[in-house]
């Protein structure tokens, strides 16, 4: 179990991280998303000790990192791949590794086998690509056994295989009763791998919370409407803060109410409706909307064709 209270960390007068707090389970796979420069490397850099808090404190199975006896044995992270810049093999930079913490090389043989580094093994380190480094650094991580597991954008690099490789070993070790806790900034990937999710935007906790109940929670109705006189009926819900879509000439989406007040008010305007369709919110939609006061660093769209917000022309 990981566990932060208050923690935060200051560069100059930019918090970084902002007062933080927030607990990590055994037994799931707990998700730390959040925009470039949320926070999420500071805040597992403060957890296995790499960095240290400005203030607050965080421990791990009660104790900081570097208080356990053995922390590799205790936590195994992965922080930075890029970090193993080696003229080493794989197979010896682990092996260098095992030895200074007492681990046996048939551990280091496990994990070879089990982040398929297999074939690559005996081949220097320097030259791996992205991927072959981040599964170099999985088997680090995974060298003492650990009881916690902390994956700093373990799929990066990775190839489609290699994604969904990642997403089984998560899960499997949190199905072990481990500790699982991985960064990302893509809500997809969340999706399909944490049960359980941390968010952070410019250093601040947005939402923690079960996967459903963000998705629950965030998303605002979305339906997609045929209607003979579309326009007309944006213009009568006008008043009710939806925003809309115009995809044909009488297909419309409409974000911002619910299916049956679209049906009353249409019945009300004598506006045939010949198609009416729940969206389901995407996890996406609901990261979007949690997050957009949060970026620090926002991209500029060019407005999409067809977008409009209530009242619209033509009426
Ligand atoms: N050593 C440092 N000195 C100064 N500022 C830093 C330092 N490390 C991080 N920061 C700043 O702290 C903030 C949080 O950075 P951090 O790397 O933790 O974010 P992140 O969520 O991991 O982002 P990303 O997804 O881009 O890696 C950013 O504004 C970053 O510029």
């Amino acid at each position: 179990m990981i566990e932060a209270q208050a923690l935060s960390k200051r560069y100059g007068a930019k918090a970084a991280v902002d007062a933080v707090s927030f607990t990590v389970h055994p037994g799931k796979v707990t998700g730390f998303l959040g925009p470039n420069g949320a926070g999420k490397s500071t805040t597992m850099r403060m957890i296995v000790g790499l960095d240290l808090p400005s203030g607050g404190r965080v421990t791990v199975n009660g104790r900081p990192y570097a208080q356990h006896r053995a922390p590799l044995r205790e936590v195994g992270a992965l922080l930075d791949a890029k970090a193993v810049h080696t003229k080493r093999s794989a197979y010896n930079h682990l092996r260098a590794m095992a030895a200074t913490h007492g681990i046996p090389n048939s551990r280091v043989k496990e994990v070879i086998e089990l982040t398929g580094l297999g074939p690559v093994a005996k081949k220097r380190v320097g030259g791996f690509s992205l991927g072959m480094g981040q599964r170099l650094g999985i088997a680090a991580a995974l060298l003492g056994d650990p009881h916690t597991v902390i994956l700093d954008e373990p799929v990066n690099g990775l190839d489609p295989e290699g994604v969904q490789w990642v997403r089984h070993l998560a899960r499997g070790l949190a199905s072990e009763g481990r500790t699982v806790f991985l960064s990302s900034h893509l809500m997809s990937e969340m999706a399909l791998t944490a049960d359980h999710l941390i968010v952070i935007g410019r250093g601040r906790i947005i939402a923690d919370a079960p996967i459903q109940s963000i998705i629950d929670g965030q998303g605002r109705a979305r339906v997609r409407v045929r209607a003979d006189r579309p326009q007309d009926l944006l213009g009568s819900l006008a008043g009710e803060g939806v925003t809309s879509q115009v995809l044909e000439p009488e297909l419309i989406e409409i974000t911002g109410v619910d299916a049956r007040r679209i049906a009353e008010v249409a019945l009300r305007e004598r506006v045939l409706v010949y198609e009416l369709t729940p969206l389901q919110v995407s996890l996406e939609d609901a990261y979007m909307q949690l997050t957009q006061t949060e970026v620090e660093y926002h991209s500029h769209d060019l407005p999409a064709v067809g977008q409009t917000t209530a009242p619209v022309e033509g009426r």
